[in-house]
C-alpha cells in the first residue's frame, strides 16, 4: 500500500479514538489527498519518472526486420519529467491522457493494483485517490505530492466535507483489510479501542508514529519500561574522583566556620589553585590539581537523609571535634554514624588557637569511643586545627586527599547520568532546584532526569556563590565590627545571569582598604525580608533592572535602608566604587605657608617659669598664627605642633609676611632654639582615598 512515506503521526496515549480523531491527528497526507480531491486540480509530479514505453506499431515493425536479422529489438528507454494534473472524478482515460499513456497500458496495470472497483472502462470514475498513486507507481514511475496550500491555491473553503469524508475513511477502510482486527469498524464514528490497530493502520499507510504523553508532549519510547539503573561499569572505563566529604561534629564546634574557611581560603588567600562552589556542594582544587568536593550540609540531617535512601555519597567524614570542649554528646553520635555507613573518619581538633584547648586530652576522649589516632598507635588522622584563624586547615585538606589516595577512589564519566540529590527547593523565579551529587557518567543541560516518581528536562546548571556565613554566626560577625571600614551590599537583580555578572565582577575585588561583602542576592523584586536583613547587616540594596515591591519601599523609607535602583551594569559598580571610596577614611597631605629662619633664642618669663622664645625672621611665604609648625634642625624635625605665641615687636600678631621679624613660642616650652633652626609653617589637609579596584571591563 503506497502511502505517504515517512509522514509522522503525533498520538496521544488515549485508546478510545475514533476513526475521525485518527484521521484528524494524521494530520495528514489522507487529508492532504482529500484536499487535492477537493479543488479541481491537484498536481503530482513525476520526478525522474522512468519506464518502457509500451511498444508502438512502429516498434513491432522494427522489431520484426531486426528479429529477421536475428538483433534483439529494445525499445529505446524514455526518461520524463513531468507534471500529471489529476483531479476530482477524473476518468480513466483522463488520468492516461495525464500521464502520456493510453488507456491499454492502465488496464494492464490495473491488474497489479489493489482496489475493490472494476475500472473496466475509458470512461470510468476512479474515486479513489490511491488507485491513482498505485497506478503510478505500478507503472515504474514516482510520483510526489506537492502540499496543494503551496502550489495550488485552495479555494475549497471549507465546502465539500463530505466528499473529503467519503474520500479518507475510504482509505481507512481499505487500510483496515490489512490490519489485523476482530472488530468492523464500518462508521466513521466507529471508536477504535485497540491502539494497536491505529498503529497498524498508520504503519499500513506508510506513515511513522509517535506515542506522546498527553500532558507533556515529550516522546515515551520507553514501551511501559521504567527507568533502570545502569549495570555496573567496565573497570577499564572507571577514572579517578574527587573525594565527597561530609563535616560532622558537636553543636558549635566549628562546623561551619570550617566549611567557611574551606572556602574562602582558596578564594582569598590563594592557598588553593581555585574552587568552584555551588549551593549544597563545593569543590576546593588544591593547587596540586587535587579536588576534594564538599557537602556543606553540616549536621546529621542531610547524612542520616542520605543514608535513609540507601545512598553511600559521602566517602569520608571529618569529625570536627572542639579542643576546649572535647567529645561531647553528637560527636559520639557522629563516631556512630560514620561507622554504621563503614566511611572512614579523620578528626578536625578545632579551636586550638583558644588557650583552653587541650589537644591530648581530647584525644584520649576519642580513644574512649574507639577512636584511635595515629599518636596513640591507631590509623586514624587527627589533625590540630583552628577553623576560625586557617592554621592547619591546609594539613586537613592534605590529611583528606592522602585517605582519598588510599580509598582509590575512581567513577565512570561516560554514559547517562546517576546522580544523587543533596538538596532540593523551590525557587519563585528559577522554579524547581535540586543540588545533585553526580556519581556515574556526566551531567547535560536538557538531560531529562527522573527522581522517585517525578522527572524533569536539566534546564540550567549553577555553580553558585554562597554566602560566607550565615544566622546567627554571621549576624554576630557584623555587629562585632572593630571600626574597619567594610561595605554591606544586598544585591537583587532581574535574571539569574545579571545577578552572576554582578557577582562575579564583586568577586575580583581585592582592596585590603575597605571590605566588601554581599550579604544576600537573589533574583526578583526587593522584597521586605531584603530590607530587613539589610538594616541587619547594615546593608545597601543595589537592584538591577528590578524593583522594589511596595511592602519593601514602605520599610526601606520606615527602617531608613538606603536603596540604589540600577538598569546599567556598569553605572552600578560605578556606585559601589563611590561608596568604598566614601567608607575609606582620608589622608592627609601638608601644605607648607611659609618658612623662618631662627637668628636667635630669647628666655621670656611667664608667672614663675622661663620659657624659650625663638627670635626669626621670615624668609619665605607667610607665617600664620593658627596653622602647624615645625622646627627642623640639621634636617631633623625636633617639634611639630601648634604655636603658644606669635609676636611682631611687642604686639601679638596672627600672621607675619616675609621679611618681617617676629618672635614665636611653641606650645611645648621645653623645646629650645639655635640660631640657623629653621621653622616651618604649614597646614595638613585632608585628601580622600581612592579604591584601587578595577573590575576587568569597567
Ligand atoms: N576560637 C575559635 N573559635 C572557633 C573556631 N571555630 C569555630 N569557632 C567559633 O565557634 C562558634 C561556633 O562555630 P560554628 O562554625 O558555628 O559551629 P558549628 O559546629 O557549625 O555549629 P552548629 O552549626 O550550630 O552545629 C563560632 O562562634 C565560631 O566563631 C576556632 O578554630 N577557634
Amino acid at each position: 500500500m503506497a502511502g505517504p512515506i515517512g509522514k509522522m503521526i503525533h498520538l496521544s496515549h488515549r485508546l478510545n479514538f475514533c476513526l475521525h480523531s485518527v484521521l484528524t491527528k494524521s494530520t495528514c497526507n489522507v487529508y492532504k489527498f482529500t484536499s487535492h480531491w477537493s479543488q479541481q486540480a491537484a498536481s503530482i509530479h513525476l520526478s525522474t519518472a522512468v519506464w518502457k514505453k509500451r511498444k508502438t506499431k512502429e516498434d513491432r515493425k522494427k522489431e520484426k526486420e531486426l528479429k529477421a536479422l536475428g538483433v534483439d529489438f529494445k525499445p529505446k528507454e524514455k526518461i520524463h519529467r513531468k507534471v500529471v494534473n489529476v483531479w476530482r472524478n477524473m476518468t480513466l482515460k483522463d488520468l492516461a491522457k495525464s500521464m502520456g499513456v493510453d488507456c491499454d497500458h492502465l488496464y494492464e496495470v490495473m491488474m497489479y493494483v489493489d482496489n475493490s472497483v472494476n475500472y473496466d472502462r475509458p470512461s470510468s470514475v476512479i474515486y479513489d485517490f490511491q488507485v491513482i498513486i498505485d497506478i503510478i507507481q505500478k507503472s515504474g514511475m514516482k510520483y510526489m505530492v506537492i502540499n496543494p496550500t503551496n502550489s495550488v491555491a485552495d479555494d475549497s473553503n471549507g465546502k465539500d466535507v463530505e466528499r473529503r469524508y467519503f474520500v479518507l475513511f475510504n482509505h481507512l477502510y481499505e487500510v483496515m483489510m490489512y490490519v489485523d482486527n476482530s472488530v468492523n469498524y464500518d462508521r466513521p464514528s466507529s471508536v477504535i479501542y485497540d491502539f494497536q490497530v491505529i498503529i497498524d493502520i498508520i504503519q499500513k499507510s506508510g506513515m511513522k508514529y509517535m506515542v506522546i504523553n498527553p500532558t507533556n508532549s515529550v516522546a515515551d519510547d520507553s514501551n511501559g519500561k521504567d527507568v533502570e539503573r545502569r549495570p555496573p561499569a567496565d573497570p577499564s572505563v572507571l577514572m579517578k574522583r574527587p573525594p565527597v566529604v561530609t563535616i560532622m561534629g558537636h553543636v558549635d564546634h566549628g562546623k561551619t566556620t570550617l566549611l567557611d574557611t574551606l572556602r574562602n581560603t582558596s578564594v582569598v588567600k590563594s592557598e588553593f589553585g581555585g574552587i568552584t562552589q555551588h549551593i549544597g556542594a563545593f569543590v576546593v582544587t588544591l593547587k596540586s590539581g587535587e579536588q576534594v568536593t564538599f557537602l556543606d550540609t553540616p549536621g546529621h540531617a542531610a547524612f542520616s537523609n542520605m543514608r535513609s535512601r540507601g545512598a553511600h555519597c559521602t566517602d569520608i567524614v571529618v569529625l570536627v571535634v572542639a579542643a576546649d570542649d572535647g567529645v561531647m554528646e553528637q560527636t559520639v553520635e557522629s563516631i556512630r554514624m560514620a561507622r554504621e555507613a563503614k566511611v572512614p573518619i579523620i578528626v578536625a581538633i578545632n579551636k586550638i588557637d583558644k588557650p583552653a584547648a587541650d589537644i591530648e586530652r581530647t584525644k584520649n576522649m576519642l580513644l574512649a569511643q574507639g577512636i584511635t589516632v595515629e599518636d596513640l598507635g591507631g590509623d586514624i588522622q587527627a589533625v590540630p586545627i583552628s577553623a576560625l584563624t586557617g592554621t592547619n586547615v591546609d594539613n586537613l585538606t592534605e590529611a583528606i586527599v592522602a585517605q582519598a589516595e588510599i580509598m582509590h577512589l575512581k567513577a565512570d564519566y561516560g554514559g547517562p547520568v546517576e546522580a544523587m540529590i543533596v538538596e532540593s527547593k523551590f525557587d519563585t523565579h528559577r522554579g524547581k532546584l535540586a543540588t545533585a551529587l553526580v556519581q556515574r557518567g556526566t551531567l547535560k543541560k536538557g538531560a531529562i532526569v527522573v527522581a522517585g516518581q517525578a522527572w524533569a528536562k536539566v534546564r540550567s546548571m549553577l555553580c553558585k556563590k554562597r554566602l560566607r556565613r550565615k544566622g546567627v554566626q554571621r549576624e554576630k560577625e557584623y555587629k562585632d565590627d572593630s571600626g574597619e571600614p567594610r561595605l554591606n551590599i544586598l544585591l537583587k537583580g532581574d535574571v539569574d545571569g545579571s545577578v552572576e555578572a554582578l557577582l562575579d565582577v564583586f568577586d575580583t575585588y581585592t582592596s585590603a582598604l575597605c571590605r566588601l561583602d554581599i550579604v544576600h542576592y537573589g533574583v526578583g523584586q526587593v522584597s521586605a525580608t531584603d530590607v530587613e536583613l539589610a538594616t541587619l547587616f547594615n546593608a545597601i540594596i543595589y537592584t538591577f533592572n528590578t524593583t522594589l515591591h511596595p511592602a519593601a519601599k514602605t520599610s526601606a523609607e520606615e527602617l531608613g535602608v538606603t536603596v540604589k535602583q540600577f538598569n546599567v551594569i556598569y553605572k552600578l559598580v560605578e556606585d559601589v566604587k563611590e561608596e568604598i571610596n566614601a567608607m575609606l577614611p582620608h589622608t592627609y597631605a601638608e601644605e607648607v605657608l611659609g618658612e623662618a629662619n631662627v637668628l636667635q633664642m630669647f628666655l621670656i618669663t611667664d608667672g614663675k617659669k622661663k620659657v624659650p622664645v625663638a627670635g626669626c625672621r621670615c624668609s619665605k611665604g607667610v607665617l600664620k598664627k593658627n596653622a602647624l609648625f615645625k622646627l627642623v634642625r640639621r634636617n631633623e624635625v625636633l617639634f611639630e605642633g601648634k604655636l603658644e605665641s606669635m609676636k611682631h615687636l611687642k604686639e601679638e600678631v596672627t600672621s607675619i609676611k616675609k621679611e618681617l621679624e617676629c618672635g614665636l613660642r611653641l606650645e611645648d616650652p621645653s623645646i629650645e632654639f639655635e640660631p640657623g633652626d629653621t621653622i616651618v609653617c604649614f597646614v595638613k589637609n585632608k585628601v580622600p582615598q581612592f579604591t584601587d579596584w578595577n573590575p576587568p571591563g569597567f
